[in-house]
């Protein structure tokens, strides 16, 4: 990648009549498309969050760290950049953007919003050949998005594997972040909006969900968890128990890897030099892996 200043170009995932205005994703890079099994680089895919619901939080939220990125030595190990869209759970009093209940980008439940990330992956796959050269990231609930992944959701399709998972502010367990925040009704409010039917919230969470075994992150060279001292919104728990559960994967010792953060919850991607760096150190560690 040599350009300095990178234009991103939306691209439709999904066509026919399910699709929606939501089923997108920008794509960053400076040569021509084409896809060469030889090209070691890694794509570097995000995942925005925005609780689920956030009309005002999506791909470009991507933005700022990708223009950090692009003036970076780490270019040059990169192939392109990806931030996803995904449709959404309802927001019907969001103060300028309220979601209406016609729209079917704005009116879905879990694990619609994991099934339009698993339709992206093999968007991407299949035009960019990103399968075992790709880091995914993921911030708030994109991180938990990413430690969800799985190919149960697309039923008989097999997802480009990531190489390394990195999860920043996630929420990986859903009882937990309620029960640690229920002085607060808007926690509870914001979960129950994405995930209506309770009985899901363990399958859901994926510190605890029997899923979590075919899940895609435990097949990663690298698994990542970040967190910030300063975030406001999410607590440090939440790394923490996912941690822990990845620390139980094979080989956790080399592979699973706590990286810090700074700054408030929505800071780490408004500033871009935050996610940035994180994408930097992460992408370090996974060169410098030994060559299996
Ligand atoms: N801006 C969001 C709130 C939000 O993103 C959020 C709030 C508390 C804890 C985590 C959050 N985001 C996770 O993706 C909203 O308006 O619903």
């Amino acid at each position: 990648m040599s350009a300095t200043h990178l234009i991103p170009r939306r691209e439709v995932y999904l066509e026919g009549p399910d699709a929606t205005e939501l089923n997108t994703v920008d794509v960053w890079t400076s040569e021509s498309d084409q896809a060469s099994e030889a090209d070691e680089r890694v794509w570097v895919v995000y995942v925005h969050g925005g609780a689920w619901r956030d009309p005002e939080v999506d791909s470009r939220s991507f933005s700022p760290a990708v223009e950090v990125l692009s003036k970076d030595p780490l270019k040059h190990s990169v192939a392109g950049f990806a931030s996803i869209n995904y449709r959404l759970s309802p927001y019907p009093s969001h103060p300028k953007h309220p979601s209406s209940p016609g729209d079917n980008s704005r009116n879905v439940h879990y694990p619609a919003h994991l099934s339009d990330v698993s339709r992206a992956l093999l968007y991407l796959d299949a035009k960019y050949r990103i399968n075992n050269r790709y880091l995914l990231a993921g911030h708030s609930a994109g991180a938990t998005l990413a430690f969800e992944l799985n190919n149960c959701y697309l039923p008989k399709t097999q997802l480009p594997q990531p190489a390394c998972v990195l999860g920043i502010s996630g929420i990986y367990d859903l009882d937990a972040f309620i029960t640690s925040h229920s002085e607060i009704p808007a926690y509870l409010a914001l979960i129950e909006n994405a995930f209506p039917d309770k009985s899901l919230w363990e399958e859901a969470s994926p510190n605890k969900s029997h899923l979590s075994e075919t899940s895609k992150w435990q097949d990663a060279r690298v698994v990542i968890i970040s967190h910030s001292d300063d975030d406001e919104l999410v607590e440090e728990a939440q790394a923490s128990y996912m941690l822990e559960r990845a620390r139980l994967a094979p080989n956790s010792k080399e592979k699973v890897h706590f990286l810090p953060a700074t700054g408030a919850h929505d800071e780490i991607w408004q500033s871009g030099h935050i996610l940035a760096g994180l994408i930097t150190k992460s992408v370090e560690i996974l060169q410098h892996l030994p060559k299996i």
